[in-house]
């Protein structure tokens, strides 16, 4: 392997950039742009890279729904920058948190001639870096221009965003007794492209030959460790463990995959735009998310990672089931999990049942 960093090195740098406030260098053929997270920028950043003109700040569809702006791409809009545009502006374009008191951001001229390429590579490595989707692209008319800058360069023909799924290596497993389940071991996983390790917590010895009892469980951190009773985390993940305790063999996977893939501090925008009256679903889409950024092949490739190859899930998702046996691991039954409802999450797992199939 040569010294210099791969493809999938140079995009978790560029992730880490992001979320420094470092703008990233993206190339496409003859397009060169410096993009930067609305969120995590300087405004001595902001007021280097809108010196030239031409920069543009790119969102997804569902944030320029609420703002009224012309999704001319599809999936993102690019908002030409208004004369003597502000940091302060572009961030409130970026972030719902204040739509309500101070509803007329725009109007917004969005753009539709040439690529949406680059604005489009850049969104995802926001979302992948746990950032708010809102990204500034200021185009490079020399694509040499950058190059003494020192940053991190992308070129998306070669160096773009995979369509893969990591591959996962067990760092390290260890036994661990556990009051609600007895007996285990928790192997530590640690993925290939930089991004997050996954946890596996296995009860017993299961057969690898038969199906396991098996719960994938995305982390909240809300739920999980602070007793919070605004969703079923918490209970759900101790009564997985239970079951499993009880049956003296199953697998927990704990991905860390904190507010359905949006990260912990988008989750808590999400919970404030909640306590403005939006729920669940609307929270995440004002903020610019689709309902769940998870990404499913994850759960499948650390149980085809321990040996497993069918399993009795505990969910009351059906996304995940189908998610599942798409990348291949049998769901032999599925094994219902409802507890810790309360009063404080009825309307939130109302929302789950009406809007993402949830069975109540
Ligand atoms: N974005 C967002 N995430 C939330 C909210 N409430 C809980 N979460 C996250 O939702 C995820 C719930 O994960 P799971 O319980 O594994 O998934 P599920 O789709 O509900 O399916 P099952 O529990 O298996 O039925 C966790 O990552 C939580 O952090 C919310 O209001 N907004
Ligand atoms: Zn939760």
């Amino acid at each position: 392997m040569p010294l210099s960093p791969s493809p999938a090195e140079r995009r978790a740098r560029a992730r880490a950039d992001l979320r420094m406030g470092v703008p990233v260098h993206l190339r496409l053929g003859e397009q060169a742009a410096l993009v930067a997270a609305v969120e995590s920028l300087s405004p001595e950043r902001f007021a280097q890279l809108t010196a030239s003109p031409g920069a543009v700040l790119a969102v997804t569809a569902r944030r320029a729904e609420t703002l009224k702006a012309r999704p001319y791409d599809g999936d993102l809009a690019r908002i030409a920058l208004p004369r003597g545009a502000t940091l302060a502006w572009a961030q409130s374009v970026a972030d719902p948190a204040d739509d309500l008191a101070e509803p007329m951001k725009g109007p917004f001229r969005t753009e539709r001639e040439g690529s949406a390429a680059l604005h489009r590579a850049a969104i995802a490595l926001a979302k992948q870096a746990r950032l708010l989707p809102a990204v500034l692209l200021c185009p490079l008319p020399d694509p040499g221009s950058a190059d003494a800058l020192d940053l991190t360069t992308l070129d998306l023909a070669t160096d773009g965003l995979p369509a893969d799924a990591a591959n996962f290596q067990q760092v390290v497993s260890a036994r661990l007794p556990m009051a609600l389940s007895g007996a285990g071991h928790l192997h530590v996983f640690r993925p290939d492209d930089g991004g997050e390790e996954h946890y596996a917590v296995e009860i017993g010895h299961p057969d690898r030959a038969k199906p396991v009892l098996a719960r994938l469980h995305s982390a909240c951190f809300t739920g999980d460790l602070l007793g919070s009773l605004k969703c079923d985390c918490g209970p759900q993940l101790h009564a997985a463990l239970a079951a499993m305790g009880e049956e003296g063999a199953g697998v927990l996977l704990y991905l860390n995959q904190e507010g359905r893939g949006i990260g912990l501090a988008n989750k808590m925008r999400a919970y404030s735009l909640q306590d403005q009256g939006f729920d669940t679903v609307e929270a995440n889409h004002r903020l610019g998310f689709e309902d769940d950024e998870r990404d499913f092949r994850i759960g499948a490739a650390l149980l085809r990672e321990m040996g497993f190859s069918s399993v009795r899930l505990m969910t009351n998702n059906p996304a995940k089931i189908s998610m599942m046996q798409a990348q291949g691991i049998d769901v032999t039954e599925r094994v219902p999990l409802k507890v810790g409802h309360t009063e404080e999450n009825a309307a939130y797992l109302a929302t789950k049942a009406a809007k993402s199939g949830h069975l109540l």
